[in-house]
């Protein structure tokens, strides 16, 4: 089988093409390679944040499919930062610049961006649909049906949080320095994510976000079903609409917003339908680290000495792009 390393602001992962198996996989196995493959100390080369797996779409108005299984095995709805590695793949694939790709609950418009330096591929990718509803974010907080800028003292007695899907559920909270770099975090997404706590049983991803000047902010996370990421794009896009609602004095609907994180940098833009929904544009890298060649029957009981790693080299020409950031 065959699959590709890949990154979006240092949020990697493998993409697994079904058409690259050699023997197609049951749900069970796609989980078990997942956590194999993942494992960041005995996975496939420093293991990765999860699998992107892609299938044919319901129809020709899409040009695939993309599910999101986590490191734990677990499958996520949305990925802001694979998508863009997925769009890239299918792009190249069926040489097309702007189209749709069927996610577990929307088809989202995806397009080529300008490159963000030389050799370092970008994409935008739409983010939506978006929820506040607590029963979208699976979110129980005696009666609540939505959180906003608020705090909950089972978590912190002074944070304030938000709740949005995008769809897959994020709590944004607005911090400074100490707090952005401080224990919090760790330790209020610990305990969102330990399958017992009240609130989220089913785990949701937690952002710190410090606003460093106007349409610029640094967003931290620890993400469900994998942990302190470097990136995570629909955190970035959850954080920006949070941003665009809580300073409107700062930022506008539709300005380019830099949104800055631990493995680099994107754009994202907050939009509003007419109907009053909103969405976000994500734009950031979409960078292919190697080609893998591995053996399906090892992979899925975690054995990689017989795989094949062949670079490419876009990985240090996204380390200048970040060195120049
Ligand atoms: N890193 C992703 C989000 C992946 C899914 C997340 N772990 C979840 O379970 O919701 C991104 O870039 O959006």
């Amino acid at each position: 089988m065959k699959m590709i390393k890949v990154h979006g602001s240092g949020n990697d992962f493998f993409i697994l093409d079904e058409k690259q198996l050699d023997k197609s996989l049951s749900e069970e196995e796609l989980k078990q390679l997942a956590r194999h493959v993942c494992d960041r100390r005995n996975g496939l080369h420093g293991g990765s944040d999860g699998i992107l797996y892609v299938t044919k779409g319901h129809d020709d108005s899409v040009v695939g499919k993309m599910r999101v299984i986590n490191a734990d095995g677990s499958e996520a709805s949305m990925c802001g930062n694979g998508i863009r590695t997925v769009a890239r793949y299918l792009s190249e694939q069926n040489n097309l610049t702007d189209f749709k790709i069927e996610t577990m609950y929307a088809d989202l418009e995806v397009k080529k961006a300008k490159d963000f330096a030389p050799n370092v591929v970008a994409f935008d990718a739409e983010i939506s649909p978006v929820s506040f509803a607590a029963n979208d974010l699976k979110m129980h907080i005696d009666g609540k049906t939505k959180l906003f800028d608020e705090v909950v003292p089972e978590l912190s007695k002074t944070l304030k949080f938000s709740a949005v899907a995008v769809p897959n559920p994020h709590m944004i909270t607005f911090v400074n320095h100490e707090e952005l770099i401080g224990p919090e975090l760790g330790r209020i997404a610990t305990y969102l994510n330990n399958g017992k706590n009240p609130i989220f049983p089913d785990g949701v991803n937690v952002s710190f976000v410090e606003v460093l000047a106007n349409n610029n902010i640094f967003v931290r996370t620890f993400e469900r079903g994998v942990g302190f990421t470097n990136a995570c794009g629909t955190a970035m896009s959850a954080s920006s609409l949070i941003y665009s609602l809580l300073y409107a004095r700062h930022t506008n609907l539709e300005d380019l917003i830099a949104v800055h994180n631990p493995g680099g940098m994107v754009n994202t833009k907050v939009h509003q339908r007419e109907n009053k929904s909103y969405w976000m544009s994500l734009i950031g890298n979409a960078t292919f680290v190697a080609e893998v060649e591995l053996e399906q029957e090892k992979a899925l009981t975690g054995d990689f000495t017989d795989a094949k790693w062949i670079a490419t080299a876009e990985q240090s020409a996204y380390e200048d792009f970040v060195g120049s950031l």
